[in-house]
């Protein structure tokens, strides 16, 4: 049998790639995905009823975006028209439209227009679309990687209704796998695949929860293994590596490994070693980590490791998440390498957790403090009545804009939850407070009583 010869294999010749023969041909073929197109959802209702309405697919690749309208057009009675932004310019936009026109008025019959990649058109090719999704002359359905709030013109987002389709779940890709290798007249179900299970949680890893990427390698791999002497395809971590184009590394999403070099990460950083914390991110990117979980780690730890030394950290930490939403992998590698170095070598203090953590430990385990008096609400009628408000200092109108007085409740008075360190910028910070302090000392006479 010879696997590399394509053109005789009966199954295989005719319809392309493996990904391509296995795409689901109906809803219910559709694996995973079930808050999409699961029982009782709208779009499997639309679709059920082919009543269809505008509509954006959004995710990631090979998560199902151009199944889905595939779908569409094989159960819907509207005609199906496909462009792809890519290569379609206003011209074929035109073409489609007069047609779809045409059909409407003589044969009283819809057209759906599928656009993949719509992202790629510009505005102009956007708003020459427009007024035909308006009067209903073609029912549009986009599919983007990109997020559409930036890509998509708002005129034609506000008519459609967007999906946004999550990577699909390691056991879904799996499942994908194992019906592609047992499906006799689509996949390989006429071989017999011996899929190490070392190799297929490789390529499950490394797909990352894109379909199409886990079926290119299996089918790779597939295709360049000679069978053994009992004629069987042996599938091992090598052949699964090579397929996938990326080595094994020592990194499991789920299991300890991943928590391990998370935290390492998070190390690294708080022991403001930039080249650790290059070397642990670069580990987690490779491993094929999801980016938007790296951002959320910065974020916490721009707040819990640096705080007020440096309060720029946070929103660095949050200029990298929004640009993995923005541009995504592999691009985003970079902002995230920048946040991580600026928290890295940013002065430390942990006086935020601290504070707040403490607080916290106060208010649940103790009795809940009542507000003073002159710090109650009175901007209300009869708040006077009640005496709230009453004897409130405003700090504007003392020296340098402070006046001590009551905060805490009665209970708490003297206590302090924050500490700020001497660094960065909360050594200001704390210069600030020792003024306060003094302040209060020198002024201990002060009182909601007779002053104000
Ligand atoms: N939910 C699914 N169930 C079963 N197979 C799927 C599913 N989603 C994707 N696949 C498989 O992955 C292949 C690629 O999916 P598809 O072309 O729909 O992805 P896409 O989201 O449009 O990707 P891209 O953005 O790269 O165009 C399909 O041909 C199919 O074999």
């Amino acid at each position: 049998m010879d696997l590399f010869d394509y053109t005789s294999k009966q199954n295989q010749e005719t319809r392309g790639p493996l990904a391509a023969r296995m795409r689901p041909q109906t809803i219910d073929d559709i694996v995973g995905q079930s808050s999409i197109v699961g029982e009782g959802t709208l779009l499997r209702r639309a679709i059920e009823a082919d009543r269809l309405t505008p509509m954006i697919f959004y995710g990631p690749p090979g998560t199902g975006k151009t199944t889905l309208a595939k779908v569409i057009a094989n159960s819907t009675s509207a005609w199906f028209e496909q462009l792809n932004a890519v290569t379609s310019g206003v011209n074929e936009i035109r073409d489609v439209v007069k047609k779809a026109n045409d059909r409407k008025k003589y044969e009283g019959e819809r057209t759906i227009l599928f656009i993949d990649e719509i992202h790629r058109f510009n505005k102009s090719q956007q708003d020459a679309l427009l007024p035909f999704v308006e009067d209903g002359t073609i029912v549009l359905i986009g599919a983007t990687t990109e997020n559409p709030m930036f890509e998509v013109n708002d005129a034609l987002l506000s008519r459609a209704r967007l999906f946004h389709l999550e990577p699909h779940s390691d056991e879904d890709i799996r499942t994908i796998i194992q019906q592609a290798l047992k499906d006799k007249e689509r996949g390989f179900g006429e071989y017999d695949i011996d899929l190490k299970e070392e190799a297929e949680d490789h390529l499950v890893g490394v797909a990352n929860g894109d379909a199409r990427t886990a079926l290119n390698a299996i089918e790779l791999a597939v295709l360049t293994t000679d069978p053994d002497d009992d004629d069987v395809i042996r599938i091992d971590i090598e052949t699964a590596e090579e397929s996938i184009q990326q080595r094994v590394l020592q990194y499991d999403k789920q299991g300890d490994n991943h928590y391990d070099t998370v935290s390492a990460f998070i190390k690294s950083i708080r022991g403001s070693d930039p080249d650790a914390t290059l070397y642990w991110l670069a580990k987690m990117i490779y491993a094929g980590e999801d980016p938007k979980f790296i951002a959320r780690r910065l974020y916490v730890h721009a707040a819990e490791d640096i705080g007020l030394a440096d309060p720029n950290a946070l929103l660095i930490a949050q200029a990298a998440a929004d640009a993995v939403d923005f541009i995504g992998l592999p691009e985003a590698r970079i902002p995230l390498a920048e946040a991580a170095l600026y928290l890295a070598t940013a002065p430390k203090s942990n006086a935020v957790i601290s504070g707040i953590d403490y607080a916290l430990e106060k208010v649940k385990n103790e009795a809940t403090g009542a507000v003073p008096a002159h710090l109650k609400d009175a901007h209300y009628k009869g708040a006077k009545t009640l005496g709230h408000g009453q004897g409130y200092l405003y700090p504007h109108h003392y020296e340098n804009h402070y006046v001590p007085q009551q905060y805490l409740p009665d209970q708490h008075v003297g206590r302090s939850f924050y500490a700020p360190s001497d660094n960065g910028y909360e050594k200001t910070v704390r210069k600030r407070l020792d003024y306060f302090h003094k302040r209060k000392q020198r002024e201990s006479t002060a009182s909601p009583k007779n002053k104000g």
